[in-house]
């Protein structure tokens, strides 16, 4: 095979491991067969690769799509990729399973995007985008007390804790699961935590996704402008859903009298997630 090829076929497999291991949804992995295109050597089947679902078994990925893309290549999937596609669709046994990003950081996760009552104990693309943002500059983390408003399930403040040498991370979430979940998170990533963050004024406040509902971004701003007489650095990275939203956390940013700019795009692309959705993130000045 020619340097380029093989060049061009590790950067398909890393990308089918970084989605693999992060349990992405298979739509969103990069493949090449059913379009036209030939799989390259290497990528020796669908069955293959199917065959690690029964070492990690996140089987919220096992979606919609995975009939269809076995039909594509003509072959036929394994027992336990069905067993484990059956028993997520009648929602028994397995509830949380664990993903990998980057190999740094491994989290336990649910497998629906909503259980018990909260959005909290998955990851959001938009913690995946500001992830990368810090880690593409961790001179606005290194040696600075971070505040995280809604960690959820904690895949940013892990990234940052283990990748950008912050001097302490304060995690927060309103949701008990999702607290719960957080502190083992922390503890699966070798983090020791401490009770007592009064010693811990931040420097820098981060969130992501947290501007879903005019009620959250009512409650956030709020929180914000409580803030503004240490006056941290703020970022706070979102989805794009419905330009109201944005609409309505720039006006709420305002009426308070919080100055913000846009921070221009990045395309770390470190992270699996769907390209097509319009990440954005702000920094404020309080
Ligand atoms: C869509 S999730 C995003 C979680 C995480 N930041 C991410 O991007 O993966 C929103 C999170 O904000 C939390 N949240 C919502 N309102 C909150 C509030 N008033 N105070 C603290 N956390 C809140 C929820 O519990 C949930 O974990």
């Amino acid at each position: 095979m020619a340097p380029e090829e093989n060049a061009g076929s590790e950067l398909l497999l890393q990308s089918f491991e970084r989605r693999f291991l992060a349990a992405r949804a298979l739509p969103s992995f990069p493949w090449q067969v059913g379009g036209g295109a030939e799989r390259p050597a290497g990528l020796s089947g669908v069955q293959g690769q199917t065959g690690w679902v029964s070492v990690v078994k996140p089987p919220a990925f096992l979606s919609d799509s995975v009939c269809p893309q076995h039909e594509a290549v003509h072959t036929e999937p394994l027992d336990e990729l069905y067993e484990a596609l059956a028993e997520t669709l009648m929602g028994q046994g397995v509830h949380a399973g664990h993903r990998s990003y980057l190999g740094s950081v491994t989290l336990s996760e649910s497998t629906a995007i909503i259980s018990h009552g909260t959005m909290g104990l998955v990851t959001w693309d938009a913690a995946l985008y500001l992830a990368e943002w810090a880690i593409e500059n961790p001179a606005a983390f290194t040696h600075r007390t971070i505040l995280e408003l809604g960690s959820g399930a904690g895949l940013t403040g892990l990234a940052i804790c283990k990748l950008c040498r912050s001097r302490a991370y304060i995690f927060s979430d309103c949701h008990s699961w999702v607290l719960k979940q957080l502190q083992g998170n922390a503890l699966l990533n070798g983090l020791s935590l401490e009770a007592d963050i009064t010693a811990n004024l931040p420097d820098v406040v981060i969130a992501a996704d947290v501007l879903y509902c005019p009620e959250a971004i009512v409650s956030l701003v709020g929180v914000l402008w409580r803030l503004h007489q240490r006056a941290p650095e703020v970022y706070v990275a979102f989805t794009v859903r419905n330009p109201e939203t944005c609409q309505l956390f720039t006006t709420e940013l305002g009426r308070v009298g919080i100055r913000w700019e846009a921070e221009a795009h990045h395309d770390q692309k470190l992270f699996p997630y769907k390209e097509h959705l319009e990440m954005a993130m702000l920094s404020l000045t309080l």
